[in-house]
């Protein structure tokens, strides 16, 4: 059984980016996933049968809205570093129960780099089934789907879509950056020819520190958002004057103005801009801090929602503080986090360093007055 089986009305077609129709070109063939995962420990059991693009079970069933999305840690067992998909499932329905609106596995939280292709789909698959059984069907699953060639940026598409995700977040390629900018037609024929093949929709990463520094503007952004299989965009360089540039001109571009089903998805990359983000016309935030407190960042947004600002304000400041402990973790600090104030989260798989007890430490006391909130709501 596909695990898009549980989709709510899964369809053969879809509507996205800016209101058109969109089926991925071509007559090839798609290796179609009938996934079954198991038992939590289970190996992904994986029977393939080859179906033509043009009858794939291509669905929207689980729209992209506004809120609040999580790139989920990855969890390993102690000793053997295999994957851990008893946490990771736990994980997922902890933050789906928590409120928010979608996750995203292989995000730079999840230690996508770290991952066979196998065990990626292992963990979305994993992510998906938990999610569908805890009465969270509807939540969508972005899977990070970034890598350095375009055809192998296309499997992992294919991959993430056959194991149940709905979105793919695509980061531009760069370990050959200094060939080409982040303004050349190369970017531009990368995302074109991934958002063309791409079963599942396809939304920009724009992670500069990630891709050798390549920052890629609000007009290039704006230009790949015409195609009908790119429907959102990540924005974690913090820039805000980009991000109202980019949420200004796609609500312009859009067929119908519906702030709760924009054609063309803006959000903060990270929790320490969420409400300035919202200042700047974006939709929401997909950031790893909501690993540890999902509800403090619903809680910041929608105050701003409900127009009380002041009181936002002042959880923003919570956020960030707790988000610049998580900056400078970076996904081990998180884990350490995790570990130390919900009583799970191991450590990263090597080479990632394991934290001193002076770091363990120091992390869970940056987390503290934010976990303090968390515990509050
Ligand atoms: N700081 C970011 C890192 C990746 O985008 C986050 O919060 O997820």
């Amino acid at each position: 059984m596909s695990p898009h089986n549980d989709a709510p009305s899964p369809t053969g077609s879809f509507t996205t980016g800016f209101n058109r129709s969109f089926r991925p070109s071509g007559s090839e063939t798609l290796m179609t996933g009938h996934l079954s995962v198991g038992e939590p420990h289970s190996p992904l059991s994986c029977s393939y049968s080859s179906t033509s693009l043009d009858s794939a079970p291509f669905h929207m069933a689980r729209p992209l809205v506004p809120g609040v999305y999580v790139p989920t840690m990855c969890f390993f067992e102690e000793g053997t570093e295999d994957l851990d998909t008893v946490t990771i499932a736990h994980h997922a329905v902890r933050l789906a129960r928590a409120g928010v609106t979608g996750l995203a596995t292989q995000g730079s939280n999840g230690e996508a780099v770290h991952l066979t292709h196998s065990e990626r789909q292992l963990v979305t698959a994993t992510t998906r089934k938990a999610l569908n059984e805890s009465g969270f069907s509807h939540m969508p699953i972005i899977v990070g789907c970034g890598s350095q060639s375009t055809r192998e940026t296309i499997q992992y598409c294919r991959e993430g879509w056959e194991a149940g995700g709905d979105y793919a977040l695509v980061l531009p390629p760069s370990y050959y950056a200094p060939l080409f900018a982040p303004s050349s037609e190369t970017i531009i024929e990368f995302f074109h020819a991934v958002a063309d093949a791409s079963p599942i929709p396809i939304i920009i990463y724009n992670y500069p520190g990630a891709v050798n520094g390549m920052d890629l503007s609000s007009d290039i952004i704006l230009q790949l958002a015409e195609h009908s299989n790119i429907v959102g965009v990540k924005l974690t360089c913090g820039n805000t004057g980009k991000l109202n540039r980019v949420a200004a001109a796609a609500r312009k571009l859009s067929k119908k103005h519906d702030p709760d089903h924009p054609e063309f998805l803006v959000l903060a990359g990270s929790a320490d801009f969420s409400i300035q983000s919202l200042v700047a016309g974006g939709h929401g935030i997909l950031a790893g801090l909501a690993n540890i407190a999902p509800k403090a960042c619903i809680q910041t947004i929608e105050l701003y929602k409900q127009g009380k600002v002041a009181e936002s304000q002042t959880m923003q400041e919570v956020v960030s503080q707790g988000d610049w402990t998580a900056i400078q973790g970076g996904v081990v600090g998180v884990k350490a986090g995790l570990q130390s104030w919900m009583g799970y989260g191991g450590v990263g798989r090597s080479p990632l360093p394991r934290p001193s007890p002076d770091q363990a430490r120091e992390w869970k006391e940056g987390f503290r007055e934010l976990v303090m909130l968390e515990k509050s709501l």
